[in-house]
């Protein structure tokens, strides 16, 4: 492959054969949890068994976290209701899109909850959200009058209590419930006491804005919960740091946790059992995930037109557009293709590779030669490559022979991989049956030592690259009520010379 092909983006292929991740918290027993929350675990396992992995905290318990985090571990407020806000505002994304639930309201009561909520309306606000917010009790420290002020500048309105509409159901998708967080206690005290009851008549409407409760639902109490006796019943629930014990009771759809910043010393000192967050997220769902109904889900895709006028009349150099489009959106995978193959009987099978280079001269991916793709195309050497950039709506499908690439070529690029993947490519028997997971582990291990000099790891014959020489390529672009745009480029005949010609197909 030395200069060859361009080499797309370098990926990291975290191999079955590397050392097994450690078990994530979430899976981990709840052995070593306090014996009280233990049976509230128990108790709960019944009805709710999903729930049982993780630990729950007292009001005492979630006090002494905040003044540790505030105290010896030299966190500041602000920096915790920032990263606290942060986490409900992603949280909300994840489950209330802005193209549907653009109307928040948000609440904000007289403590650090209420300060949550005004950094997670100011997220909002940037993540496409049209916040309005309502803050009766303002608190003069600075922290706070500093929020008021970024929300001002930002010019999300303000709303008094007596200025609310009537009927919150029809000026807002979304209410943000930042009133009372763990330090609530006794009964709620005006002004809020008649906002909450609000929130609670709103639910018995059929259509009612979705409410999303900030670490406790306001009005619960924080270790017993309480909508048995008519509090509100919240769609959505974000914990912070760690749910806490009224967070049992939770019945709505969606639970999540936020709070990306507990220590470990803390985590170990409460005996915290939660999940782990996903790649960078500031959030991760806990609870049940929601059910779905299959068949309405769909997307409406809006896309730019692609038009005839506008394409390369060369398919690689309109693949190259599209490819390095999709590299800048952030793609994780950009060069993961599905690779399909049929065997001499004309059964078809399909797979996902990585594509590691493509030019006029074809697409190249790399793989054992006897797994059953190998044997395939031995049998029958054509295949069909399709990609599927989803956040562009695009679709691209590659048709064409199939041949093996030069044996120097698939030693130049298997000696580039990580060691640990060359050495999984000599364990792998690809497509063939396993005993069971420590046969290929035992081998890697034995062969890791083996070279654990540093000296050069042999390829395997049986290793190496294909390349798709195209003699077809289809651009699709997603486009609204399902009249997306293909554009077929074919090789056709053009003067006793093959030609690229582009013709449109219908949706
Ligand atoms: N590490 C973490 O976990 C982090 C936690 N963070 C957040 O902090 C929250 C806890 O904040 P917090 O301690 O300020 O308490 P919170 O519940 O917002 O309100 C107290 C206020 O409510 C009042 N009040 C109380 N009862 C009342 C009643 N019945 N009726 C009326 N008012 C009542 C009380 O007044 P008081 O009774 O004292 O006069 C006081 O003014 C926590 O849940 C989380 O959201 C993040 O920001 C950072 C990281
Ligand atoms: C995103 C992704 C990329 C992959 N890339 C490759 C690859 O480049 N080469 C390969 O041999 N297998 C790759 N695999 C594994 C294949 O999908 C497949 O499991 C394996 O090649 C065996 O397929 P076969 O039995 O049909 O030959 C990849 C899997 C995924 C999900
Ligand atoms: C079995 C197998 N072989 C090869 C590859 C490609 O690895 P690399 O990017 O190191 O060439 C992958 C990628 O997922 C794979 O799963
Ligand atoms: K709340």
């Amino acid at each position: 492959m030395k200069n060859v092909m361009r080499r797309v983006t370098t990926m990291t292929f975290s191999s079955l054969l590397q050392s097994p991740p450690p078990l994530p918290i979430s899976h981990r027993p709840f052995r070593s949890l306090p014996l009280a929350t233990q049976r509230i675990l128990t108790f709960c396992t019944k009805s709710k068994p999903n729930m049982a992995d993780f630990s729950y905290l007292s009001q005492r318990e979630a006090a002494e976290i905040d003044e540790t985090l505030m105290g010896p571990l030299g966190f500041t407020l602000d920096q915790l209701m920032e990263l606290a806000g942060l986490s409900v505002a992603t949280s909300i994304a994840e489950v209330y899109k802005p193209s549907e639930h653009s109307r928040v309201l948000a609440i904000c009561g007289p403590g650090n909850n209420g300060g949550d909520g005004l950094v997670a309306a100011r997220h909002l606000h940037h993540f496409g959200y049209k916040p309005i917010i309502c803050y009766p009790k303002r608190t003069a420290k600075s922290l706070y009058t500093g929020l008021v002020t970024q929300l001002e500048s930002l010019s999300i309105p303000f709303v008094s209590v007596d200025d609310l509409p009537e009927d919150l159901s029809k000026d807002f998708d979304v209410i943000l419930d930042a009133i009372f967080g763990f330090s609530f206690h006794g009964a709620p005290r005006p002004p809020f006491d008649d906002l909450i009851r609000r929130l609670v008549s709103l639910q018995m409407l059929q259509k009612h804005p979705s409410i999303v409760s900030v670490d406790i639902p306001s009005g619960w109490h924080v270790e017993e919960g309480g909508h048995e006796g008519g509090g509100i019943k919240p769609d959505m629930l974000v914990s912070l740091t760690a749910p806490k014990l009224c967070a049992k009771r939770f019945c709505g759809r969606h639970h999540f946790l936020g709070g990306r910043f507990v220590p470990p010393s803390v985590a170990e000192k409460y005996k915290l059992e939660l999940p782990s967050y996903p790649g960078t997220s500031m959030c991760v769902r806990i609870g049940k995930p929601p059910i779905v109904d299959i068949s309405a889900m769909r997307v409406n895709y809006v896309s730019p037109e692609l038009l005839e006028e506008q394409v390369e009349t060369d398919p690689t150099l309109q693949f190259r557009k599209w490819f390095d489009e999709a590299v800048a959106a952030g793609l994780r995978e950009t060069n993961a293709m599905a690779l399909s193959t049929t065997n001499k009987d004309r059964k078809p099978s399909s797979r996902m590779v990585l594509l590691k280079g493509y030019d006029e001269n074809g697409f190249v991916w790399f793989t054992n030669y006897e797994s059953k793709k190998g044997s395939d195309l031995s049998e029958n050497p054509c295949a069909a490559l399709l990609f599927y950039w989803e956040i562009l709506n695009r679709q691209v499908r590659i048709e064409g022979p199939v041949e093996r690439i030069p044996e120097s070529e698939s030693e130049y690029y298997f000696h580039s991989r990580p060691r640990g993947s060359q050495i999984g490519a000599i364990v792998s028997k690809q497509s063939s049956v396993v005993p069971g997971r420590h046969v290929l582990y035992d081998e890697y291990e034995e062969l890791t030592k083996k070279y654990s000099d540093g000296s050069v790891i042999p390829k395997p014959e049986n290793w190496g690259g294909f390349r798709l020489r195209p003699n077809l390529f289809e651009f699709w672009q997603g486009q609204p009520s399902r009249l997306h745009d293909r554009l077929q480029y074919s090789l056709e005949d053009a003067n006793g010379k093959p030609a690229w010609k582009i013709h449109r197909l219908a949706p």
